[in-house]
This record gives structure tokens, sequence and C-alpha cells, in this order.
């Protein structure tokens, strides 16, 4: 790409010449005429002005200003600066931001909500079995229960004609996996003294997860259970007691996500899996399919994240779920009633299966699915609340206990950022946490946008850009180039000494697993010198995932779907287990109400006046200084430089415009999906698109975007674009919020179609559930043709 073109710089036609040379008098047909001829000369003479030198609407004088040098920003090269410098104005024609806050008063840190308690409460005296609790100890250093395990295991450990299903809610990061694995295990291991227990006894217990993500978080700690030492530490080997009562390892565990082929799942099953974690479609299909999967003597099941499995659209399976195992216990039952039964002998076929239900948010469709799979529930919270009655009764009881909140440790800041100066803002915020680390330890970052698409430019958008200013720079030999798909880490001079990965449902299942690996795993050794990473993602990666050592949440779009629950999910993948951390929200002048709408949602009933869970404001002033550093103003001189860095990588190829305009184009997709109740702040008619087009370093107005690299469709096509857009976000032509029909029947398919893209694929000219069926908004191409039905 030349290095000629000038950015912004659309050419001022003047009036006056033009006035000028207006004919006027005379007939009206000459007057058109003379009006064409002018028209056209314009126009050759504009040419010729471009093919020598554009002028600059607003030229910058960049030779006296510095470059970006300090504060670890890498020299950029000291070129002369020529009259062809491609020319970004980021600081004029925002819009004003009323700064609430300086956010120099940091907010006392609270104590942690979700870490493990200080009192004399410990595993042993709760009654857990003392070799998961000497496990627990030595081996996973967990010292202490924390208070939802507390609760949990003085309910779930007491099994018996009293044991009831559970209902369990709690904070992010508060240990939920171990509230109920611990009691399910603490069940199945004395199981072995029984001389017929083997693997050939079937699966006793079962946990649902709503992704592949979380179901292998899940099966890893189960793993890690699962290795504890079968005899106390202080038994002798001929130690006759513990001879009689020694414990045998068949207790295993097992993965059914759809990740292996089913012929190799079918014979794990036929093996054997007494504890099994897996995905609702692919355990319904071995449920029905797979009649070596014995299930009837299934002592446990649990549906985690059930509010994430009601919003995937898994009720249905859920229900045929629960339906095949009380099938095959029931007609196990019979045939041992009828003498006609293979059955072991002795299985105590009283103990019923208890269901235990976790989920954040006990919302209607939550209540109906606790109302079919729980009986008599008691809902455990970190204060045990019994609730006695029919499930429907106690459940719908705790629809008005108080919200879910985040952990009250989490530091939760905001930004109001100008639309244009939003990527150069991020680069700021990311640039100003990692230098925070000071060089010790792993620092870790997540940064959640609202689609596949997104993800991926600005992954490659960091891998590619360089300071340099020639344009004709190479990829490093680490970098991925556009369109390599198997490399899962990139760098930027820009964020020095860390790591760049991307997670969302569109990669490739193997990809997935490996970034999120890396992810995690990262820094490998300090000497390679990456000290921090940051992982770029959609909202895959905001419930359940347990990722060590994430000091930081960046939420640079907020979610279209989930409201505020989401936010705070996404916010809880930091601040776990009583560790601190910071939530950063990047929102548009035009977004700054959801501040208070979102504060409103999590103030808790108890807290008066919902202040406990109030998000700070901070000046984007502030964190371009911290981020690019320099006195005065003179941020803004590095900010544009790294801007016009940017938008030169853009420039760059033919696939870099591209990606960016695509990932433009499903943004403002995604954006439309925002539900009704939310449209008066996150509406696309309050989006100057222009100044958006900004931040995906475009240098077209968005009158020239023609969605996915397809022909240009000038201004007016992109008007039309964009009243389509509007038009989908339920905009009526100004009415207020879309209300009307027309504009809800569009935005509920629109929302469906972000739903299915992730769970169907096509195949054989149909479209069928892929396995890859969590929640993300993948491309907008795909999006499109859902909605559209082409
Ligand atoms: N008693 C404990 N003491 C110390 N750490 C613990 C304890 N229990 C759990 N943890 C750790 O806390 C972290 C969070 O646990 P877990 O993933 O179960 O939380 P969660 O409540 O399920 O969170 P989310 O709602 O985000 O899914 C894990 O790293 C886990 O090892």
């Amino acid at each position: 790409m030349s290095d000629t073109l000038v950015l912004n710089l659309a050419l001022e036609e003047g009036p006056s010449t033009r006035r000028e040379h207006t004919k006027k008098g005379g007939r009206w047909t000459d007057r058109l005429k003379s009006k064409r001829i002018e028209k056209r000369k314009v126009r050759t003479q504009t040419k010729t002005n471009s093919a020598d030198e554009r002028p600059s609407k607003r030229p910058r004088q960049h030779t006296d200003r510095p470059s970006v040098t300090s504060h670890s920003l890498p020299q950029a090269h000291p070129k002369p600066r020529q009259s062809t410098q491609i020319i970004s104005s980021l600081f004029s024609s925002n819009p004003k931001v009323e700064q609430k806050s300086t956010g120099s008063v940091p907010h006392a840190p609270s104590k942690p909500s979700n870490a493990p308690l200080t009192d004399s409460s410990s595993f042993t005296g709760l009654g857990l079995n003392t070799l998961i609790a000497t496990h627990l100890t030595t081996k996973m250093n967990i010292l202490k229960p924390t208070s939802i395990q507390c609760a949990s295991l003085s309910t779930l450990l007491s099994q018996g004609a009293s044991s009831r299903d559970a209902f369990i809610q709690a904070q992010t990061g508060s240990g939920k996996t171990l509230s109920y694995l611990l009691p399910i295990l603490h069940d199945l291991l004395p199981l072995s003294t029984n001389s017929y227990i083997d693997r050939s006894i079937g699966t006793l217990a079962i946990i649902i997860s709503p992704t592949r993500e979380l179901a292998k978080q899940i099966s890893d700690v189960l793993d890690v259970l699962l290795k504890l030492r079968l005899r106390p530490l202080d038994a002798a080997p001929d130690d006759e007691e513990n001879n009689e009562t020694r414990l045998t390892r068949w207790l295993v565990s097992g993965l059914l996500t759809g990740g292996a082929t089913r012929a190799h799942e079918k014979a794990r099953l036929r093996k054997g899996i007494p504890i099994l974690v897996a995905t609702p479609g692919r355990l319904l299909d071995h449920l029905q399919k797979t009649s070596s999967f014995g299930v009837s003597k299934c002592r446990w099941l649990v549906l985690d994240e059930a509010d994430r499995l009601m919003e995937l659209g898994f009720a249905d399976t859920i229900k045929g779920i629960l339906a095949c195992l009380e099938g095959s216990r029931k007609l196990a039952l019979q045939a041992v009633e009828g003498g006609q039964s293979t059955e072991v002998r002795g299985w105590d076929w009283s103990v019923r299966r208890r269901t235990i239900l976790c989920s954040a948010t006990m919302r209607e469709d939550v209540q109906v699915l606790a109302g079919d799979a729980l009986r008599n529930p008691i809902i455990i919270k970190t204060t045990e609340v019994d609730l006695p009655g029919p499930a429907t009764d106690a459940t719908k009881g705790a629809a008005a206990d108080p919200k879910f909140t985040p952990p009250s440790q989490l530091l939760q800041k905001y930004i109001v950022v100008p639309l244009k100066l939003r990527l150069v803002a991020l680069i700021a915020l990311l640039r100003s946490l990692l230098s925070q680390s000071g060089g010790r330890g792993s620092f870790k970052i997540i940064v959640f946008l609202t689609c596949t698409d997104s993800v991926d430019f600005h992954w490659r958008l960091l891998g590619g850009t360089t300071l340099e200013n020639d344009g004709n720079r190479e990829s490093g030999s680490d970098q991925a180039a556009p369109g390599e798909d198997d490399s899962i880490e990139v760098h930027s001079p820009l964020l020095p000494d860390t790591s760049i990965f991307r997670l969302h449902g569109s990669l490739p299942p193997a990809t997935r697993h490996s970034s999120l690996r890396a992810f995690s795993s990262s820094p490998k050794a300090p000497e390679v010198g990456r000290a921090a990473s940051v992982l770029l993602c959609t909202s895959v990666a905001a419930r359940g995932l347990d990722l060590p050592r994430v000091r930081a949440v960046v939420q640079y779009d907020l979610p279209t779907e989930g409201g505020a629950t989401e936010y705070v999910h996404r916010v809880g993948r930091t601040a776990r287990a009583g560790r601190g951390g910071q939530a950063w929200t990047i929102v548009a002048p035009s977004e700054e109400p959801w501040v208070e709408w979102v504060q409103a949602r999590m103030a808790s009933g108890t807290t008066e006046g919902g202040t406990a869970h109030s998000l700070e404001a901070v000046a984007v002033e502030q964190i371009m200084q911290a981020g690019f550093g320099g006195k005065g103003k003179e941020y803004e001189d590095r900010a544009t430089e790294v801007q016009m860095a940017f938008e030169r990588w853009c420039l760059q190829g033919k696939e870099n415009v591209e990606m960016a305009r695509k990932a433009f184009a499903s943004h403002l997709r995604a954006y439309a999906t925002h539900p009704s109740d939310e449209k008066h702040i996150f509406h696309i008619r309050h989006l100057h698109l222009g100044h958006l087009a900004k931040s995906f370093a475009l240098r077209e107005a968005p009158g020239t975007i023609s969605g996915h690299g397809g022909k240009s469709q000038g201004a007016a096509g992109g008007k039309r674009q964009a009243r389509r857009l509007r038009r989908r976000s339920g905009d009526k032509g100004g009415d207020d919020e879309g209300k009307g029909e027309g504009g809800l029947d569009v935005e509920r398919r629109m929302n469906m179609a972000v739903r299915n893209q992730g769970r169907l694929v096509k195949k054989g000219g149909a479209m069928v559930s892929s396995g890859l069926w969590e929640f993300q908004v993948a491309s907008g191409d795909a999006l499109e043709r859902l909605v559209n039905k082409t």
C-alpha cells in the first residue's frame, strides 16, 4: 500500500470556488449543463492534486513533536518525516466527557467475601472423610473451607432417607466446584469396601457443564482429588484392620464433551466411568444410543451453571437426560424385583439420586428447571436457607433474594472513552496495568470483546503492528502472519514482554484448548522474559473458568447478552478465593448511563443505598498519561503515533483492511443485539460510526464500508447499511426503543441466530448440532446468513 495516502483527509470541496463558476439566469437546462461541466472540472482537478500530494484538511505539524519513544515504548525509527505521512487526528471533535472523578482516591480494600474462612471451621470438623481432608491439605494446599463449602458440606455429607436435593448459589471464585465434588467423593469412596465394586458398576455421578472448557476444568480438579492416598498416612502396610477395609482405585473420572470420536467414547463408557463430567448434548446422545452406558445406579447429578444451560437452550436436553436416568433406574429396579436381574447383589436401591443445581441467578427458566429436576430442595448459600415445601415454591422464594454480586475485594473501575480513542485507550490501559507488575511475578489480563471477528482482528493487529514507519516491515519470526491459524501466541512492541493469546468459539477445539492452557501456564520460564500475558476473548471465557493469577479483567466491549449477571461473571475471572483483582470497563460517552444501571442491579438488598458495588470513574487522560507517559499532553502525540502505526498495519495489505472492516461490521451487528431494555444505553444510533471505525484502525468513513470486503458502496450504500443495522436493533425511524412488533421480531431472530450459530453447523446441506455450542458471536457473515436464512 502506498505511503502517499493521507488519512482522514476528506477533501473540502470549495463551495466558494464552485459558486464562482455557477451560471446564473437563463434556461434551467443550460444552468444544469453548466453545473455538470463545472463538476467535471473540479473532479479532474482533484485527481491531479491527489496524484501529486493531497492537501490535509487539518495538517498537523509533526516534525517538532516527540515520537513515541519514552515510557518503554520501543524506539520508532527516526526517519525524516515526509509530507506524505499518514495523519491521524485523534484528539479533535470528540464529545466532551464530564469528569466525575480523577480516580486518585482509591477505594479502601474490602474484606474478601469469597475467601477461605479464618474461624475454627475445618473440613474434618464438618465431617469430611479424613483421607479426602488430608489430601486437600497436603496435596492441594486447601486448608480451610470457604463459606459456601462450609454450608454445602454440612448439608450434603449426610446421605440417607432424609437427604435432599440442593440449589447452590454463591459468588464467583468462592469454591463451588469443591462444594459439590467433595460430598460426591465422600459418598462414593467408602463403596469400594464392598467386594462387588469395580468400574463395571457403571456411572454413579454425573456433572453437567455448559461448555467444554468448564467441563475440562471440573474434570481436572476431580482428577487431582482422585489421586488421594487410599490409606491413612500412619497406616502400616500389614495393618490388619486397614487391610480389611482397603480401598481400591476403581473410582476414576471421565470426560464426555464430544472431543473424541463417538466410538472411542463408547469404548470408555463400556469399561465404566464412575464419575462422569459431560456437556449436555453429547451426554444425551450416549444415554439414548450407547446400550453399555450404565446409569441405573447413578446417585448424583450436578447441573453446573444452570442459568447458562438455560440460556443456551438446553432445557429440553436436560429434560431428556432426566427422563433417561429415571427410565434406566426404573427398569433396573423392576428387573431386580422381578428376580430377572444380573445386577449386583447388595446394592442399596433405597438410596435415591440427589440432584444439585448451581446457578448464579434464579431466573424464571432456572426456576422451571429446578421444579423439574429437584425434589424438596434445600437452598445453599453463604448462609444456609432452608425453604420447605415443593420445589417450585421454594425456588420461587429465592427469586427475591439478594442479587448476584462480585466479590467485595474486587476493585471496579470504568473509563469513559470517546469512540475515536478506544483503541489507543485500550493500549494505554494495558500498558499501565502491566507496568503495575513492576517485573515481579506474572501478570495476566483478560480482555473481553463482543465478537470473534473483533477478537481475531485485535489479536492480529497487535501481533502485526510495528512502530517502524516504513510500511514494509517484515513480520517477526514469532509473529503470526494473517491467515496462519495454527499459531496461538503473538507479541507486540507496544506491550513489551507480554504474550498475547485469543479465545473464542469459532477456533478449532484443539486451538482453544492449547490457547487456554498456554495462557494459564504462562510465563513458561522467567528466562524467556515474557512475564505477562493477555487473553483476548469473547464471552466464551466469562463463566466458570478458573485461570490462575488473573490480576485484571478489561471489558473493552460490554456484554450484549446476560446484562449485569454476565458482567459479574466476567469480572469474576479475577479476585478469586479471597485474592485481589481489578475490573476495568471502557464505556463510550453515550454508554455512561450503563454505570448506574449496572450498579443498581448489583446493589445488595442488605446494603444501604446499594453502594457496596460501585464503580470508580477514572479519566481517560489519566490512563493515557499512565500508559504513554511524557510531560503534560505529550501522551497525545504518543497515542497519535500508536494509532498511526495501527492504521499503517491496516494499509499494509488487503487482508488487513478486510479483517478490520469485517471486525467493524461484526461489532456493529453484535451491538445491535443488545436487548430492548438496554437500548436506551446501547443503540447504534448513539454511535458516531466514523469515530468507531477509527478504533478499528480504519481510515475510511463508515460510508465506504460495505460489510465484508465486498464492493465499496459509497456513502449512500454505507448509510443504507447503517439504517439496516439500526432497523435491526429495533430503531423504527426514531421511535423510542424499537418496541414495535417488527423491531422486536427482528431482534429476537438476531438473538436466536447469535445463540444458534454457536451450536449449528452445516452438514449435508442442513444445519445440525455441532457440539460447539457455547455462546459466542461468530463471524458477521455467518450471523447475517442465519438471520436472513440464506
Ligand atoms: N477452601 C479453599 N481454599 C483455598 N482455595 C480454594 C478453596 N476452595 C476453592 N479454592 C480455589 O478457588 C478457586 C475458585 O474455585 P471455583 O472455580 O470452584 O470457584 P467457583 O465458585 O466455581 O467460581 P465461578 O462462579 O467463577 O465458577 C480455585 O482456584 C480453587 O482451587
